[in-house]
């Protein structure tokens, strides 16, 4: 009010005096607010004892401590501030362990403690402030353990416990089934649970923090938080109660930047608050890529396979054609495509005497038959039906002549038989059935078809070319007589 009063004498028209009057109401103003900020030493004066002497927990980083023989920790940079604002004359009394803290605040040998909670037992001997200071308690197990929501889910683990604190208190009241260890110190409930002893410990979460970092205990982790939380307070014994006013004053004169000042000085805390998954992932990322290297492995042999298979397909496929081809051309090589009798190659080659067996050859006649006129029939009838009258006739000759007989179209319309014959008497008989035969047959062109015959018989030391030559010489006679009859070789007659 007083700066917008200022302000509005500002304005132009309003008299000097009045200016003058509003500046130094400010100042005064100033001055009175400077004063507040001076300490109270009147106020916080202890009495008859002009210095108050103060105690700590020894090792209860980061909240407070004791170093080469000093005062560290959170607590010591409150009690800075509260000394300045109070200006109460301290002194620091070291001591070995909170226990002879307390023990030293019971007997009234030191006078006040900076940084505690309160509870029924404290009570007794010291008297409290207002809570300048919330922190949370956790629970501490080692990284395998389950995420727990509290000190109700511990079930039958062992907790670790740091005796003369509240929460053994608390624990024992609302817990008294829980399975408690009692440890002489934080450190000790954490380095419990590191080796084994405990499974849970329970904590301050800034002082776990602290140890877990300092002694490196990477195995265990922050997994969960436990009611109740510090509440923290400093207390007088109940000598020095008429400083509460004073103490609970500056306490609440702590602006948040003074709050953050401190703790981030003596603070570092970093809470897991869940799994760390990093490895599982990269596990399993692992995994993953394997099984698709696999699957994109397996899908490459699968592909040259099915490949591999078509071509080996195709191989098969190409040698069946080649073996039929090759059959094809030896069945060409040896017969005659129109009439499907063996050709006059297979007929010079196989029926050598080289490849006849003696006996074969000793019993041997050759009868060559030519169909009389043919270039008739193939005039009048088309050369497509001289064809067919060749197909005809080669059925007749086998039907005529037994298995081991041999047929063969020795060219146009002349075919040779040999046959094993006991004489040439047989073969004659051969001959004529054959001719009779081919009377009888109605071929295609509905003409009677007739055939010349000439007959030989192989002689001993003859060769099949001489034996075959007589045949023909018969043949030709058979022609010359004037067709449709049979001849028989001279030299057998
Ligand atoms: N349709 C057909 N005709 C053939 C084949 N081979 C030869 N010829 C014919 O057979 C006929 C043979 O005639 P020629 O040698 O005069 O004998 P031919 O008419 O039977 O008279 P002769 O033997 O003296 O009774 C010719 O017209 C040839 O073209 C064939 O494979 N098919």
């Amino acid at each position: 009010m007083k700066a917008l009063n200022f302000v509005e004498l500002s304005y132009p028209g309003l008299s000097r005096q009045a200016v003058l009057l509003s500046f130094f109401t400010l100042l005064l103003c100033l001055f009175s607010k400077n004063n507040q900020a001076q300490p109270r030493v009147s106020n916080a004066n202890p009495g008859n004892e002009q210095i108050l002497t103060y105690c700590v927990d020894p090792d209860w980083l980061p909240y407070e401590a004791i170093e080469q023989g000093q005062h560290t920790g959170m607590s010591s940079g409150y009690l800075q501030r509260l000394k300045q604002y109070t200006g109460l004359q301290l002194q620091f009394r070291p001591t070995g362990s909170w226990k002879e803290t307390l023990q030293l605040l019971r007997e009234e040998k030191c006078h006040l403690t900076p940084m505690l909670n309160k509870s029924e037992d404290r009570e007794r001997f010291l008297t409290f402030s207002d809570v300048y200071l919330y922190a949370p308690n956790v629970l501490v197990s080692r990284r395998e353990e389950p995420f727990l929501q509290g000190l109700e889910h511990i079930g039958d683990r062992r907790l670790a416990i740091p005796k003369g604190y509240r929460l053994l208190e608390y624990v024992k009241r609302h817990f008294p089934d829980l399975d408690v260890i009692e440890v002489d110190r934080e450190n000790a409930g954490l380095m419990a649970v590191a080796d084994g002893r405990a499974d849970v410990f329970v904590g301050s979460l800034y002082s776990v923090n602290a140890y877990v970092q300092q002694q490196a205990l990477l195995d265990l982790k922050i997994n969960g938080w436990a009611w109740p939380q510090d509440e923290l307070r400093m207390a007088v014994i109940p000598r020095y109660a008429s400083l509460l006013p004073v103490i609970n004053e500056a306490l609440a004169s702590f602006s948040e930047t003074d709050h953050l000042a401190v703790q981030q000085q003596w603070n570092n805390v970093r809470i897991i608050e869940k799994q760390d998954y990093t490895l599982t992932r990269r596990v399993a990322l692992i995994t993953l890529m394997i099984i698709l290297l696999l699957a994109a492995w397996n899908l490459i042999i699968r592909r040259y396979n099915l490949k591999l298979e078509e071509k080996n397909g195709q191989l098969e496929s190409l040698k069946t054609k080649l073996e039929n081809s090759n059959r094809e051309l030896e069945f060409l090589s040896n017969h005659d495509p129109l009439t499907k009798l063996y050709n006059r190659n297979f007929f010079n080659t196989s029926m050598q005497p080289d490849n006849r067996a003696v006996s074969e050859i000793q019993r041997c006649s050759l009868i060559l038959l030519d169909i009389d006129h043919f270039k008739e029939i193939n005039d009048e009838y088309g050369h497509n039906a001289g064809d067919s009258v060749l197909q005809e006739l080669s059925n007749v000759l086998n039907q005529c002549v037994r298995e081991q007989d041999v047929v063969a179209r020795w060219g146009g319309e002349e075919f040779v038989v040999m046959s094993q014959q006991d004489s040439i008497i047989d073969a004659k008989a051969l001959a004529m059935r054959i001719a009779q035969k081919i009377q009888s047959t109605e071929f295609i062109v509905k003409k009677t078809i007739t055939c010349s015959f000439g007959i030989a018989r192989l002689q001993e030391h003859e060769s099949m070319t001489d034996c075959f030559e007589r045949a023909d010489k018969a043949l030709y006679q058979a022609k010359a007589k004037g067709r449709d009859c049979i001849c028989i070789s001279e030299e057998q007659t």
